[in-house]
């Protein structure tokens, strides 16, 4: 039987007496994309330490393809492994396609992958300005770029789209989209829920070093059970949408002229948009899921 590409058992991680990761468990498919989400000081740069064996565990165990991390065997699969580090560091009298070599002789690739892994991330036009010049933007193309070095089958990304535009940010999905249809399996961490969301397979909730929820963005929106708002534009009477949504527990109504706002439980949403249907001058039905941000608070204010 295949192994899963990442298995995180039991993992707890302590600095002195602060418990960065407290007893966290979970696994990664192959060619999934996996987000970690969480608060500042969450435990997240933390896990990728320790899943790129940087640091070591205080307890549990992590193994990627089925070995473990820091083991004899790992030496090896650690070429396979990208990683994009939340600040990475650069020579700034170097140029990109420099820095870039500078890298490939550390990570024992092949230079001449150099100018087509810039071309990629869409810097070939600054190859050989110094990195000094670049924007932050650039900056983070170059660290993916580092990353992409040496083909690797995992990518471990932290913070990856942090200073891009909204074009680059298209532009990183596209290529991560690519390296997933090509079986590469990502963990990638964000701030930007709206981002992510639409971006990852799963995603992993951590809070104070707890896995507080792990699924889809469905999944975690189920387990969370926030109403949905039903936004609607009538010409009927406030009283008629009333009697309309008589018997059914809502939890929230507000009617400001022609303007409509309802909040419900998604087990109810069905039956409210029958009921409003039958509403002889509705203009217009909007219907706002929960956004990720929302889920989010919804984890962070359970205890
Ligand atoms: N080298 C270290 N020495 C001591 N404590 C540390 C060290 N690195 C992290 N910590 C602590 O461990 C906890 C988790 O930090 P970590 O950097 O893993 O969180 P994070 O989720 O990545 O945060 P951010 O979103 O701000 O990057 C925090 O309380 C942090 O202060």
């Amino acid at each position: 039987m295949k192994h899963p590409v990442i298995e995180v058992s039991d993992v707890y991680r302590y600095y002195g007496e602060v418990l960065a990761v407290d007893g966290v468990s979970f696994s990664v498919r192959r060619g999934e994309t996996l987000g970690l989400i969480g608060h500042n000081g969450a435990g997240k740069s933390t896990l990728f330490k320790m899943m790129l064996g940087l640091i070591p565990v205080s307890a549990g165990e992590i193994r990627i393809n089925g070995e473990p991390v820091r083991g004899s065997g790992f030496r090896e699969l650690r070429r396979t492994i990208g990683y994009l580090p939340e600040n990475v560091v650069f020579y700034d009298n170097l140029t990109g396609l420099e820095t870039l070599q500078f890298f490939a002789a550390l990570k024992n690739c092949d230079k001449r992958d150099c100018l087509a892994v810039l071309e990629k991330v869409g810097l070939s036009h600054a190859a050989t300005r110094r990195v000094d010049g670049y924007s932050k933007g650039m900056r983070q193309r170059l660290g993916f770029a580092q990353a992409l070095l040496g083909k690797p089958r995992l990518l471990f990304l932290d913070e990856p789209t942090s200073g891009l535009d909204p074009e680059g940010i298209r532009e990183f999905y596209r290529i991560l989209h690519e390296l997933n249809a090509d079986g590469v399996t990502v963990v990638i961490t964000s701030h930007i829920l709206s981002e992510i969301q639409e971006r990852v397979e799963r995603l992993a909730v951590i809070k104070s070093g707890k896995l507080q929820a792990l699924g889809t963005v469905q999944e975690l929106r189920e387990a969370v059970d926030l109403p949905l708002a039903i936004h609607l534009i009538l010409r009927e009477t406030a009283e008629a949408v009333r009697t309309a949504l008589q018997g059914v527990a809502l939890v929230k109504l507000e009617i400001a002229g022609q303007n409509v706002v309802i909040e419900c439980h998604r087990t109810d949403k069905m039956d409210v948009l029958r009921r409003l249907g039958m509403l002889a001058e509705v203009d217009d039905i909007v219907v706002r899921e929960p956004t990720l941000e929302d889920v989010f608070l919804g984890y962070a204010r359970e205890s």
